[in-house]
């Protein structure tokens, strides 16, 4: 678990991170959003000491960061950053041994880590492991930054505009292996980001900053029926809320009980993708299939659309 308490960070007269206070639940994946210059890279720092706070805490499992040495604080927390900043002389597997390495892990141990990061992170070790930087594609150049962050096991990993630099397809795969890995490891996420699309995808709870505050902390579904003030209204888009909610939620929690015929849609389907689906087709409704092959029901572009409105 991160607490942090009264969080603040000035530089001169100029407050960059003013009074913030969030905790973060282990395992979870949450996502700073917010304008340029509105205090997410300064905040993400504090957390593993790469800016000293003005005032306040951070508690990292109900110890303050400031308690815990260098060597410890690297160890728990991992650091990936846009353009992944790999060293360039070093090959692959020695990048992502950098941690391990400072760590005083020993051969056997580093080279197995090396190994399944390499392969969690689909990238064959006898291919890649000997590669330096510049053979590498962006994408993959982004995977072994990742794969570095997480070399020391650490429980935390701090992610600032990580995919900023990949095209829309890596970048939606690179999103797609996260949430995977970070369901394997039980990660605590923590990623700074410009892209809302990005934010919703992958949060479990969005916090959104200006100027320097934390003006709203939630579940994505929360900031969308809720949000806190015109300016959380503004970057969510006013035209998208009803999408956002939409592609929050899977048909089987829209399923009716009503009968339709056609293609059956896996109850897995976002809402958004269906009712996409049920427009292009020009359907009114189309049957839902469990994931054991029954149809359960069905779903429609009148029950989709109350829900896209909040009224479901
Ligand atoms: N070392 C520093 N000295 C002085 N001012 C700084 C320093 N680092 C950051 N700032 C200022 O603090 C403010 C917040 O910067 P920060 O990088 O945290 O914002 P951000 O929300 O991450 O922005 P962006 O989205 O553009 O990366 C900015 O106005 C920036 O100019």
């Amino acid at each position: 678990m991160i607490e942090i308490e009264t969080l603040t960070k000035r530089y001169g007269d100029n407050t960059v991170v003013d009074t913030v206070t969030m905790t973060i639940q282990p395992r979870t994946v949450t996502v700073i959003v917010g304008t340029s210059g509105s205090g997410k890279t300064t905040l993400l720092r504090m957390i593993n000491r790469l800016v000293e706070p003005t005032s306040g805490t951070i508690k990292l499992d109900g110890v303050d960061n400031r308690d815990l040495p260098g060597f410890e604080l690297r160890r728990r927390i991992g650091y990936a950053i846009q353009g992944h900043g790999l060293f360039p002389h070093r090959t692959v597997a020695q990048n992502i041994a950098t941690v391990p390495g400072l760590l005083g892990w020993d051969r056997p141990r580093i080279d197995a880590k090396v190994k399944e990061l390499l392969e969690l992170f689909q990238l064959d070790p006898d291919d890649f492991a000997s590669r330096f930087p510049h053979e590498l594609s962006g994408g993959q150049q982004q995977r072994v930054g990742v794969a570095r962050a997480l070399a020391a096991e650490p429980n935390v990993l701090l992610m600032d505009e990580p995919f900023g630099a990949l095209d829309p397809i890596i970048r939606a795969k690179a999103q797609q292996d996260l949430i995977s890995i970070q369901k394997v490891l039980g990660t605590t996420i923590v990623l700074v980001t410009h892209d809302m699309d990005e934010a919703f995808h992958l949060a479990d709870r969005i916090a959104v900053m200006d100027k320097g505050k934390v003006v709203q902390y939630g579940a994505p579904v929360e900031l969308v029926r809720q949000p806190a003030t015109p300016f959380v209204e503004t970057l969510i888009g006013d035209t998208e809320r009803p999408f956002r909610l939409l592609s929050m939620q899977t048909i089987g929690e829209a399923v009716e009980p009503n009968q339709a015929t056609g293609e059956p849609l896996s109850e897995d389907m976002s809402q958004r993708e269906a009712l996409s689906k049920l427009l292009w087709t020009g359907q009114q409704a189309l049957p839902v299939r469990a994931s054991d092959g029954r149809i359960i029901g069905s779903v429609s572009v009148e029950g989709l659309s109350k829900r896209a409105a909040g009224l479901a």
